[in-house]
């Protein structure tokens, strides 16, 4: 009698944990490429006159496409349709694209003389062509980095099910988190070696994604490779081929009350993270009076924080469980983390302000562990592994709705509570209060829909607070 090997790729922990370090580094440069422009707001202001509101609009087009166009519901379907390969491969060269569009529009190439420059200048003069050029580049580069998010998603899931799920979906958020703190302290850094210049740093960023690109596909073979051991051990084991996904998934999904309480939570959350980074640099100045460079560097212990925790947190949700807890208490933390910037009384210079500004910067960092370590490894509870492709693209679909409306909405209160005449009697200094309110409000939002997941989990046993390992 032939003897069936039940060894796959997936079974050693050399290749498995390999496979993740590919693909997370493909997410560690596009994280990256995302944030380069978020420490020089400043620099942008002045050189290309790009106001709060501008630079708001440009902020948020990186979600249009995903949103408007819905991209993200057909990468869902693409990526359940065709595969962790070909989808991983085209959301690289999107994001490639995307990346060369806004390096052209902010350079020098990009200028008065050019027909393209004219035509964009030709309406709605307030908003630059440059910064019109560049949001469209942002809305391609959008639609290939959130199509390589699901497509990781959906790749850990392969490889990880049954296994430490959760930890490689917190190491692989923190490889991530790694590229945000890395680009808070090169951007600056690229950006003031020699004349102040905001096309450095973004163009060091292009030839990074490249890389990504390369360890994408790398990754691409060992995809293919366990594939065939895949099929090979289900004729062996004379299993049914497992049923494709179908257009009706889609309504199973929308219909799914728990899975919906899990985006709009998502979506609340997220809403006062990412936008909140588009503008942290900005505030920190304002509120505390730091230079560029000391804003970005104290904003970057959030990153770092969060980098340290997410995988620990992982560990913890894969041994112990409590992921629904560990929403609540995460959305507690990012609403005390915004209110402390909203309403203390900070004073340029003071060591008590500084300490109370790295305290909330930690705490932030804290929650953004508890919430994305919980979270993510949730969806594979509430859906099947058929859909799961499109189960995380519309959560991210949903998300991507609060990430593009949010930065809009902040530059708006912004704009709207710093009125030219304020701003000259605070000598240019901007008020952050009732945007850093609207950031807090997401906060208790995200508590409750917590708290509803958590008793929805109780009643019906979806096993949120339950081990991810199964020993
Ligand atoms: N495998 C990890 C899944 C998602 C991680 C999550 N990313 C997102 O939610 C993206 N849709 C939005 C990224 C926005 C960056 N501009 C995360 O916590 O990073």
């Amino acid at each position: 009698m032939n003897k069936i090997s039940h060894e796959t790729m997936r079974e050693s922990s050399v290749l498995r944990w390999s496979a993740l370090i590919l693909v997370a580094l493909t997410m560690f440069f596009a994280y990256m490429f995302v944030d380069v422009l978020s420490p020089l707001q400043t620099l942008l202001e002045q050189q290309k006159g790009w106001t709060p509101e501008v630079y708001g609009t440009f902020a948020s087009s990186e979600y249009f496409l995903n949103v408007f166009v819905f991209f993200l519901f057909f990468a869902g379907i693409i990526l359940d349709k065709m595969g962790i390969r070909f989808t991983g491969l085209l959301s690289c060269i999107i994001m490639l694209i995307g990346a060369g569009i806004k390096l052209y529009a902010i350079s020098d190439w990009f200028g008065a003389d050019n027909a393209l420059y004219d035509l964009l200048n030709s309406f709605a003069v307030s908003f630059p062509p440059a910064a019109k050029l560049a949001s469209v580049g942002f809305a391609i580069f959008g639609c290939g980095i959130e199509m390589a998010g699901i497509t990781v998603s959906k790749t850990i899931v392969k490889w990880f099910t049954g296994k430490e799920m959760a930890l490689a979906m917190g190491l692989e958020m923190a490889i991530a988190r790694l590229g945000v703190a890395v680009v808070f302290w090169i951007s600056p850094y690229f950006a003031n070696l020699g004349t102040p210049d905001v096309v450095r740093p973004v163009a060091v960023c292009c030839l990074l994604l490249c890389i990504g690109f390369l360890t994408f596909f790398v990754y691409t073979l060992m995809d293919k490779k366990l594939d065939s051991q895949d099929s090979t051990l289900s004729k062996e084991l004379d299993e049914e081929p497992e049923e494709g996904f179908k257009m009706s998934d889609l309504g199973k999904l929308l219909t799914n009350k728990v899975y919906i309480i899990t985006a709009l939570l998502c979506v609340l959350y997220y809403a006062a993270i990412f936008p909140f980074q588009k503008f942290a640099t900005s505030m920190l100045e304002n509120r505390l009076g730091l230079s560029t460079t000391d804003a970005s560097q104290l904003f970057s212990w959030f990153p770092i924080g969060a980098m340290i925790l997410t995988p620990l947190l992982g560990w913890f949700l894969d041994k112990k469980g409590k992921g629904a807890t560990m929403l609540i208490f995460g959305s507690i933390l990012v609403f005390v983390c915004h209110m402390t910037f909203a309403i203390y009384p900070f004073v340029e210079g003071d060591s008590n302000s500084l300490l109370v500004a790295y305290s909330a910067i930690i705490v932030l960092g804290v929650s953004f562990s508890l919430v994305p370590a919980a979270l993510w490894p949730s969806i594979p509870h509430l859906v099947d592994k058929t859909y799961l492709g499109s189960a995380y693209s519309i959560v991210f679909l949903i998300q991507n709705f609060g990430l593009w409306l949010f930065p809009i909405i902040i530059g708006v209160v912004l704009d709207k509570s710093n009125p030219a005449e304020v701003l000259i009697a605070n000598n240019g200094v901007y008020n952050y209060t009732p945007a850093m309110l609207v950031f807090a409000s997401c906060g208790i939002f995200a508590c409750i829909l917590g708290l509803w997941l958590k008793a929805e989990d109780k009643k019906h046993g979806y096993g949120l607070e339950e081990p991810n390992v199964k020993s």
